[in-house]
C-alpha cells in the first residue's frame, strides 16, 4: 500500500485561473452503480486519493462526511467538488443548496462548486436567465469564501459564450464527459482559450471502452488493464479525470497510473480512435475530435 501512496504523492496537479491546484486524479461518487463506504475510505487512506467528486444529485454527501472522518485525512489536504442540481437553480436557492451540501459533507467550504447541467427547470424564465441568476449566486459564494473555485458542467461552447455576457468571474472549470470514445477537442480548445480548465467525467465510459480492440491491445502491450490505459491517456492529455469504483481492488488499480507512460504513437492512436459504441448522455453531440 505504501508504494501506491508514494506514487500518488507525486500525483500531478492542474492549475486553475485563480492559482489553485487540483489533483489530476480524483474519485467519482455518482449514485449510478451504488455507493461503497469501504471503497471511499480505502481510496483516501490506502491509495492516497485526495480529490473527491460528488454532487447533491448523487445523494452520498452525508456518507462522504462519514468516510472522510473515518479516513483521518485533514480537510485542508482534500479537494472536494460538489454540484448544484437543476432543481435548485436560481439566486437564493443556489446559495442555500451550496450551504446544504457543505452541511451534509461536514465542511465549511467547498474547493469547487459546479452548476451540474446547463438547463435548469423553470416555467417562467429562459435558461439563459436562470443560468445568469444562478451564476451571480455562485460568484457571491466564491467572494464569500464558501467556494474556493466555481464552475460549470456539461456546458457546450454556446452555453459558455452566453454566460460570458452575464458573468464577472469566468468559470474556473467545465466538467464534461471525456474518454477515448468521447473527445470534445473543440470544446477543450475553447475552454483553454478562455482560461477555463477542462475536467473529464465518466472516464471509463462506464466500462464500455474495455472491449475496444485498440484499447485491449494497448493494455496487453503495456501489461496494464484497459481502465489504466484510459485513465493514463486522459492524464497525458492534461485532463483531470475522476474514475469511480465501488470495489477496493479497482480503486487501487485506477490509481496505479503514475508508473508508466503511453508512447506518443499510442497516445495519438487513442486521440484518433473511432468509437465502436455510442456512449451516455445521448442528447449531447458525439465528439471524437
Ligand atoms: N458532471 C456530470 O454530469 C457527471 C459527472 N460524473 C462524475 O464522474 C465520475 C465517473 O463517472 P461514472 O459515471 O461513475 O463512470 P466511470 O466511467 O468512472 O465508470 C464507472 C464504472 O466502471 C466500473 N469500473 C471502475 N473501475 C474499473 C476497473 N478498473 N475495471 C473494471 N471496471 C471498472 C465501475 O464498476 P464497479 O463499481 O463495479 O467497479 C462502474 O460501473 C462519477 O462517479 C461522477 O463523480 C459522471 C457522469 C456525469
Ligand atoms: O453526474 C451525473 C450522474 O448521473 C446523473 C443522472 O442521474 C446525470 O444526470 C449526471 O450527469
Amino acid at each position: 500500500m505504501a508504494a501506491t501512496w508514494t506514487r500518488l504523492a507525486k500525483c500531478p496537479t492542474v492549475a486553475l485561473a485563480n492559482g489553485l491546484q487540483v489533483p489530476i486524479l480524483g474519485l467519482g461518487t455518482s449514485h449510478q452503480g451504488g455507493y461503497s463506504h469501504r471503497a471511499v475510505v480505502y481510496a483516501l487512506r490506502e491509495c492516497g486519493i485526495r480529490h473527491i467528486d460528488t454532487a447533491k444529485r448523487y445523494g452520498c454527501e452525508s456518507d462522504l462526511q462519514e468516510a472522510i472522518r473515518e479516513s483521518g485525512i485533514e480537510r485542508q489536504e482534500l479537494w472536494i467538488t460538489s454540484k448544484l442540481w437543476i432543481t435548485d437553480y436560481g439566486y437564493q436557492t443556489t446559495k442555500q443548496a451550496c450551504l446544504e451540501s457543505c452541511r451534509r459533507l461536514g465542511v465549511d467550504y467547498l474547493d469547487l462548486y459546479l452548476i451540474h447541467w446547463p438547463d435548469g427547470r423553470s416555467p417562467t424564465t429562459s435558461s439563459q436567465e436562470i443560468r445568469a441568476e444562478t451564476w451571480r449566486a455562485m460568484e457571491e459564494l466564491y467572494d464569500e469564501g464558501v467556494c474556493r473555485a466555481i464552475g460549470v458542467s456539461n456546458f457546450l461552447i454556446s452555453h459558455l459564450e452566453q454566460l460570458k455576457e452575464d458573468c464577472s468571474i469566468v468559470p474556473h472549470v467545465n466538467q464534461v464527459e471525456y474518454h477515448p470514445f468521447q473527445r470534445p477537442q473543440e470544446l477543450v480548445d475553447y475552454c483553454q482559450s478562455q482560461g477555463i480548465v477542462f475536467e473529464g467525467h465518466c472516464p471509463l465510459a462506464k466500462g464500455a471502452v474495455f472491449t475496444d480492440p485498440t484499447i485491449t491491445e494497448l493494455a496487453k502491450k503495456y501489461r496494464r488493464t484497459p481502465a489504466q490505459i484510459c485513465i493514463r491517456w486522459s492524464i497525458q492529455n492534461g485532463i483531470i479525470t475522476i474514475p469511480k469504483s465501488t470495489k477496493e481492488e479497482r480503486v487501487l488499480e485506477n490509481c496505479q497510473v503514475f508508473d508508466f507512460c503511453l508512447e506518443q504513437q499510442d497516445q495519438d492512436l487513442l486521440n484518433h480512435l473511432t468509437p465502436t459504441r455510442r456512449m451516455i448522455h445521448l442528447t449531447y453531440p458525439l465528439w471524437n475530435g
